[in-house]
């Protein structure tokens, strides 16, 4: 029963489609829509790179654990994470804690194509931006799969598709975990 859903943790890589598909499903669900990094860009008053470029990387992580710690205390939001927001071991707590993390995971060649007019990710404004996500990717691909709930590929699928089979795998999900009526009782 999606209306006893918890809160829906999207991570993955960037160009995976996290707030595309976030600000999709949270429609679909009639919830409310967070992404963690325009959170973090409204509570600064700055934009992610501006960030990057004053406080340097780190500045920015210690900003966005503040943001998924507060984030995740909602109830029944459907979040978007940032791509890197799985590098810290608290973010990974408290997302796989306090609600569903589903990864949405696209090969580097879709990522690329995805992210390469975009010039509002930091880590990507390099010579060779290739390089950056396959090098992330093999860091960061483990770390997705350890938090996540819902492992869903997003390379060759439209947002709507996507979003449906998305549902269709929550509900399953939370069907799966709910508890037996005769537990209930006990
Ligand atoms: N399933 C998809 N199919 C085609 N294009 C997509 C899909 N998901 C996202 N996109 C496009 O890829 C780009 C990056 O998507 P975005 O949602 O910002 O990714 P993320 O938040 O994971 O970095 C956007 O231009 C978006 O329209
Ligand atoms: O992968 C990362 O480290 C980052 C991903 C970005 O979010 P998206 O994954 O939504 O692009 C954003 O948080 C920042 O530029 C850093
Ligand atoms: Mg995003």
């Amino acid at each position: 029963m999606v209306e006893e859903l918890p809160s829906v943790f999207l991570v993955g890589p960037m160009g995976a489609g996290k707030t595309t598909i976030g600000k999709l499903l949270a429609k679909q669900l009639g919830r409310t829509f967070v992404d963690s990094d325009w959170y973090i860009e409204s509570q600064t008053g700055a934009d992610i790179a501006w960030i990057f470029a004053k406080e340097g990387e780190a500045g920015f992580r210690e900003r966005e654990t503040r943001a998924i710690d507060e984030l995740t205390q909602k109830d029944q939001i459907v979040l978007a994470t940032g791509g890197g927001a799985v590098m810290c071991a608290e973010n990974r707590a408290f997302l796989h804690q306090r609600g569903i993390v589903v990864y949405l995971n696209a090969p580097v060649d879709v990522q690329m194509a995805r992210t390469a007019k975009d010039k509002s990710r930091p880590l990507l404004q390099q010579p060779n931006p290739r390089k950056i996500l396959q090098d992330l990717y093999s860091t960061r691909d483990p770390l997705y799969r350890q938090v996540a709930h819902i492992i869903m590929p997003t390379g060759h699928t439209y947002p709507r598709h996507m979003v449906n089979q998305l549902l269709q795998q929550l509900e399953s999900f939370t069907d799966s975990t709910a508890i037996a009526p005769e537990d209930k009782e006990n």
